[in-house]
């Protein structure tokens, strides 16, 4: 199966979710007027896109289907495609930690997929014949380090780990050392979701920023948190959260394929301007896909691959 039939795939809840009450929209009004605007307002906060993102979309759609002269609601559906899509925007330098000389950083609470998605990016990179080393900060869970130490298997990287309980800054220190040594091209860190308490949390991931930022300060740094899209609002009190700790760089959005609240993306990226980088529609390796706004609003808005523009 091809990557955006896979994506399609994967949004089948979400598509169902929004499309279906959408078009019943555009096909339902005969004219653009207040109650038109209401009901497309309701239908996008009912689907995960958040007030503040579908007040912001909504102003831009209202100056696009004046400046366009549009009077058929029919025809803002693809005005409002348009202006999603140009929201959810990655711009060129996205992924530039991909060919630098990288320590990407995945923060997040438990069981949203960090350890997980470390493995299918450590793999990826790996695919990409970068040199990749995996550090397991994950030292709360015995079983994060496991199934990190599986993952380098799986894909030939180096791992630093140490045992169940120690220091996480400690596991962090001794991987830059190595990141170094070995002349690693991207140093691959997951770290615990869960401690004692939330403060204990918080007070690590700082830690773990400092070391790297003394110890390896000219290393490009992504700062990734993992979501899981499941939550739905709940994610984005939790980027508010993260947002306090550490510089997010990017987003990666999980389990978008059990989900109808996979809209939560659009709410990400235009209430935060944090952008969503990859998004994680199954558990196969495959199933973490690099985020593309067009494929994305396509999947949503069951527009088929290439139809558009
Ligand atoms: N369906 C689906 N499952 C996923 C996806 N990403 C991760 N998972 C599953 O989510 C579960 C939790 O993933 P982990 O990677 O262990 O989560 P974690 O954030 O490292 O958890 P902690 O170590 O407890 O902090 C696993 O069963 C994964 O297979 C996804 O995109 N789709």
């Amino acid at each position: 199966m091809g990557l955006f039939s896979k994506l399609k795939e994967g949004l089948t809840k979400t598509r169902d979710h929004i499309t279906s009450g959408m078009d019943a929209i555009f096909s339902g009004f005969s004219s653009i007027d207040d109650d038109f605007y209401e009901e497309l307002e309701e239908t996008m906060i009912m689907g995960d896109i958040g007030v503040c993102a579908t007040e912001e979309i909504l102003e831009e759609l209202k100056e696009r289907v004046h400046e366009n002269k549009v009077k058929n609601p029919a025809d803002c559906k693809q005005l409002l495609i348009d202006t999603i899509k140009e929201k959810m925007d990655l711009g060129e330098n996205a992924y530039d930690f991909e060919n630098r000389k990288s320590i990407i950083i995945l923060i997040g609470v438990n069981g949203v997929g960090k350890t997980t998605s470390a493995g299918k990016i450590a793999a990826h990179l790996r695919g990409q014949g970068r040199k990749v080393i995996l550090a397991a900060a994950d030292t709360f869970r015995a079983a994060a380090i496991e199934q990190l130490t599986e993952w380098a298997n799986r894909s030939q990287c180096d791992i630093i780990a140490q045992s169940e309980g120690s220091d996480p800054a400690a596991v962090i220190f001794d991987a830059v050392a190595a990141a170094k040594a070995r002349k690693a091209d991207v140093l691959l860190c997951d770290t615990a979701g869960r401690l004692h308490n939330k403060k204990n949390l918080m007070e690590e991931l700082r830690k773990i920023d400092r070391v790297i930022e003394r110890e390896y300060a000219d290393a490009y740094r992504e700062n990734l948190l993992v979501l899981d899209a499941t939550t739905g609002q709940n994610a984005l009190s939790q980027l508010r959260e993260f947002k306090d700790v550490m510089d997010i760089t990017g987003i990666i959005l999980t389990k978008m394929d059990g989900t109808a609240k996979g809209g939560i993306a659009i709410a990400i990226q235009t209430e935060f301007g944090v952008p969503v980088k990859y998004i994680g529609v199954g558990e196969h390796i495959e199933d973490l896909q690099k985020f593309n706004s067009e494929d994305y609003v396509n999947a949503i808005f069951d527009v088929p691959e290439g139809e558009d523009d």
